[in-house]
């Protein structure tokens, strides 16, 4: 892994206690801590885009991974088209969506169901693709997702997560951009989930173990 290309928040000290931001109420008791405040996203989004179009030699076809994806591929593709505007660089846009599903409560299911049709797919041969996932974890969805664009003949694939788990249970899997290194543990917010709760919250929080205990 080079470090370099994300910011690594693994260490104890970046967990930032509940009582120094805004948490909705409806979830005040159900995470333990704040992993990565709202703002620190959004500051990051704009460096991942300026990266992004400085290596995008034309046209990009950005999909996004739902659902998990959501909120960080519409902030990213703010944050290039500002690129686009402020500095004068100029990247045409098309924008596409994948649902791909792995996980039940925190735990991967080993299986990825990924829904895409040839239909939606065939306008891909020759075109330079930006995937936009939430979070890295095993690496398997990704692996997976990868193999099977490949049979709509892309001139070139690039991966943006915003999160990449350090886990020992990765397969290798290391996108091209990263915005964040995190430690081996289950987090919610900012569009990601369990079973569909928490995408509402706008910090990425660590969940706590009495919600898994109550819910799982
Ligand atoms: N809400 C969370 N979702 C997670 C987390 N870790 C993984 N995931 C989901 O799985 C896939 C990727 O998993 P992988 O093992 O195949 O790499 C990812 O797209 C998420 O939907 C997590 O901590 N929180
Ligand atoms: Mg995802």
């Amino acid at each position: 892994m080079d470090p370099s290309k994300w910011i690594d928040v693994t260490s104890e000290s970046f967990k930032y206690s509940l009582d120094h931001f805004v948490i909705p109420s409806h979830y005040q008791k159900d995470v333990s801590s704040i992993l990565i405040p709202h703002g620190i996203i959004m500051d990051r989004i704009e460096k991942l885009a300026k990266l992004i179009v400085e290596d995008s030699k034309g046209p990009l076809v950005i999909c996004c991974v739902l659902k998990g994806g959501h909120q960080f591929f519409a902030d990213l593709v703010n944050e290039i088209k500002k690129c686009n505007t402020v500095l004068g660089q100029s990247v045409p846009l098309s924008l596409e969506f994948i649902k791909v599903r792995s996980y039940h409560n925190d735990v991967s299911t080993g299986t990825v169901s990924i829904s895409l049709t040839d239909e939606e797919c065939q306008d891909w041969k020759n075109k330079n693709l930006l995937i936009v996932e939430d979070i890295i974890d095993t690496g398997n969805t990704m692996v997976k997702l990868l193999h099977k664009l490949q049979e709509f003949q892309p001139a070139s694939v690039r991966v943006a997560s915003l999160l990449l788990k350090k886990t020992p249970k990765s397969n290798g899997y290391v996108p091209n951009y990263v915005g964040f290194a995190i430690p081996d543990e289950f987090v919610v917010g900012y569009a990601l989930d369990y079973n569909e709760y928490f995408r509402d919250l706008d910090h990425i929080c660590i969940i706590s173990v009495s919600y898994i205990l109550d819910f799982g």
